[in-house]
């Protein structure tokens, strides 16, 4: 049995087995277990290698149950001295420190101690773990890790460090110039974006919606570009994003991107507009977890352009940058402050933690300044940490001006001003809506939901080409922040198709019909359909009834609906699986009580999935609520990346 990973574990738990099994400290854990603190699988994968290992210590038992706890919400560790002085809800810190004390552990201390003198627990202490330590868990500090979480987080930490501090390459100041032809009183952040990431092998350009990320970083492809032909070394460029439809993005906005820019048609050639999906890159072999590519068989590339990072998970950042040829370089593109990825780790967000204010060191401010001759000095920093060489943020929106509320209610709503937020919703924008809920509501207004729809019906009545169909139906989209109750996805979803039978548009909702919108719920490498796909279901030219995706290129490939498998409707889809698209209209639909899940970046990045307008279904209290909230995901890359200056 491979006790490396939780979910081989799991497949393999003999369902009969009783958790509580001669195990002395069953009462603690079922404790945690009742609060809701832990899962079975949880308890169970901790207790059965403490059986296997001949260990029954309740502080071991304890630690490792909340390390797969937390791996399973999203962290990649536990932090013992936060979860001694606040543990997780429903449990006290007196609860936690009296149960642990009748086990001898008085302290912190002792309890990493105790940890440390397990069998099942490695300990590092300078990112390493002894040789042959073949141990399902690490312990770095106070931090517990599941080892093949520490090994994912020391690799990419490995390759930022030895990236931010690698020798810097000398970009053509005055082909930077030619990209960059206007003057302004202020800092041109794209131009620093630019100069910055041309000079080192690894690079993040973090930053909202419209900042000019995708025209910023065209121009850095043809820099790029244009000094390697100079030496008459041609590049191999690849682009890539963590889904289908960001893929598909990345491509139309690449492409229109490269239009605009001042440079010979040759250059602009050589700039490729096909982006792929990370996993198609990787060499994704369903059947088995490991890529094609990986240190042993590189990517062949040189440069190699991520976009919307925030959604990447830390084992597939690890994965990414093991398949990274050592010569080539690492563009990562992304919003900082959207919800980060579904699965473990906040890679985006933890990499560019301060780069909000930590700027940049002295000697790369100097440098910054000459290549680019925007006063970049004035942002010297000498506590600035070596990682900050590596990043950029864009500060300006170019697609919202002054008049619009949509980038003032992205702005407050990120910054947590409650005040901001409720008064953009109370001013009236032309680009902004709010619908107070009533009192004592308790459904959904799906008339008035369903009521942006209509030009994708009327699309569907006339039998416009798909193209045109797609882009209809990408038009407006109605967002939930939940997936359970009426105010759920799945519910707000039947009754939006009930609705449309009612109004005679749909035949039979329980069959596939014209127009019917569904979303690929599970990544199938032989339809070449990945989770978050969106299909339509048309009439194919002898009138079969086909489900239409679109690929990475912009054409379509009809299916037969039979060939699904794993798919829900998509009238409405949670903010969770809207990352990586935009809408011209949105509607976000918050449930009527409050939510663990009703965080500032589920709110931030519903908002800025809108482009044109954005209407919110909420009650005031819990937008208030969700504006203090932020998620925090628990790491190790924050204190090694920006505690060191
Ligand atoms: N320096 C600039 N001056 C004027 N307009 C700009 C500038 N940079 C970008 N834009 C325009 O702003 C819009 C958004 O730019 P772009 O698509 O590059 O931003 P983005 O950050 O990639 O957006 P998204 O939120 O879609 O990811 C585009 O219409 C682009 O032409």
């Amino acid at each position: 049995m491979d006790f490396f990973n939780q979910l081989d574990l799991l497949a393999s738990l003999d369902e009969t087995t009783s958790a509580e099994q001669d195990v002395p400290q069953k009462v603690g854990l079922a404790l945690w277990q009742e609060r809701g603190v832990l899962r079975p699988i949880d308890r169970q994968w901790i207790e059965q290698l403490a059986r296997h290992a001949g260990e029954d210590h309740y502080p071991l038992l304890l630690a490792g149950a909340l390390c797969s706890a937390f791996l399973g919400a999203g962290h990649i560790c536990i932090d013992l001295a936060k979860i001694w002085k606040k543990p997780p809800e429903g449990i006290t810190a007196g609860q936690l420190q009296t149960e642990l004390a009748q086990c001898n552990v008085l302290s912190l201390t002792s309890w990493c101690q105790a940890l440390s003198s397990s069998a099942l627990i490695a300990t590092s202490t300078d990112g390493s773990v002894p040789e042959g330590a073949e141990c399902p868990m690490v312990l770095a500090g106070t931090r517990l890790y599941l080892y093949r979480y520490f090994q994912y987080e020391q690799q990419v930490l490995v390759y930022l460090q030895r990236q931010s501090n690698a020798e810097p390459f000398e970009p053509d100041a005055t082909l930077i110039e030619q990209l960059f032809p206007e003057k302004s009183a202020e800092v041109n952040w794209q131009k620093v974006a630019v100069a910055n990431a041309a000079s080192l092998p690894f690079s993040v350009i973090s930053g909202g919606p419209g900042t000019g990320k995708t025209t910023t970083v065209t121009k850095l492809l043809a820099l790029l570009v244009a000094q390697s032909a100079a030496q008459g070394k041609p590049l191999r460029i690849e682009l890539a994003a963590p889904t289908g439809k960001a893929a598909a993005r990345l491509t139309e906005s690449i492409s229109n991107a490269k239009a605009d820019l001042p440079l010979s048609h040759e250059i602009k050639q050589a700039i490729p507009e096909q982006a792929s999906t990370l996993h198609r890159l990787l060499g994704s072999d369903f059947g088995r977890s490991r890529f094609k590519h990986h240190k042993e068989n590189p990517l062949h590339l040189d440069v190699l352009l991520v976009d919307e990072v925030s959604m990447v998970d830390l084992p597939m950042m690890a994965k990414l940058i093991d398949a990274m040829p050592p010569h080539a370089r690492l563009i990562l593109l992304g919003d900082k402050d959207q919800l980060a990825s579904v699965e473990a780790g906040s890679v985006l967000g933890d990499v560019s933690l301060g780069i909000e204010t930590a700027y940049f060191q002295p000697d790369w401010a100097a440098r910054l300044t000459q290549l680019t001759a925007e006063n970049v000095s004035q942002f010297a920093n000498p506590a600035a940490p070596p990682i900050s060489r590596a990043l950029t943020l864009l500060r300006k929106s170019y697609r919202f001006d002054a008049n619009s509320g949509i980038g003032k209610l992205a702005k407050s709503m990120n910054s947590g001003d409650v005040k901001g937020v409720l008064s953009c919703l109370q001013a009236n924008y032309h680009d902004v809506h709010w619908h107070v809920p009533e009192e004592g509501q308790t459904k959904p207004n799906i008339a008035a939901l369903a009521k942006g729809y209509d030009a994708y019906w009327e699309a569907v009545r006339q039998k416009q080409d798909i193209a045109s169909l797609y882009k209809v139906f990408s038009s407006y989209q109605v967002l939930t922040a939940v997936r359970q109750g009426e105010f759920g996805v799945e519910l707000v979803n039947k009754h939006i198709e009930h609705y449309f039978y009612q109004r005679g548009r749909v035949p039979d909702p329980h069959v596939w019909y014209p127009g019917k919108a569904v979303m690929i719920t599970r990544n199938d490498a032989g339809l070449g359909l990945f989770n978050g796909d969106i299909g339509l279901c048309m009439p194919d030219e002898s009138q079969r009834l086909r489900v239409w995706f679109m690929q990475s290129d912009g054409s379509f490939t009809g299916l037969l609906p039979s060939r699904l498998s794993e798919f829900e409707v998509v009238f409405a889809m949670t903010v969770h699986k809207s990352q990586g698209s935009e809408f011209e209209r949105v509607s976000l639909l918050l449930p009527m009580t409050p939510s663990p899940v009703l965080t500032r970046e589920l709110i931030y990045t519903g908002i800025t999935r809108a482009r044109q307008e954005f209407s919110l279904w909420g009650a005031a209290s819990l937008v208030m609520a969700a504006a203090q909230t932020r998620i925090e995901r628990n790491s190790g890359l924050p204190e090694e990346l920006w505690s060191h200056a």
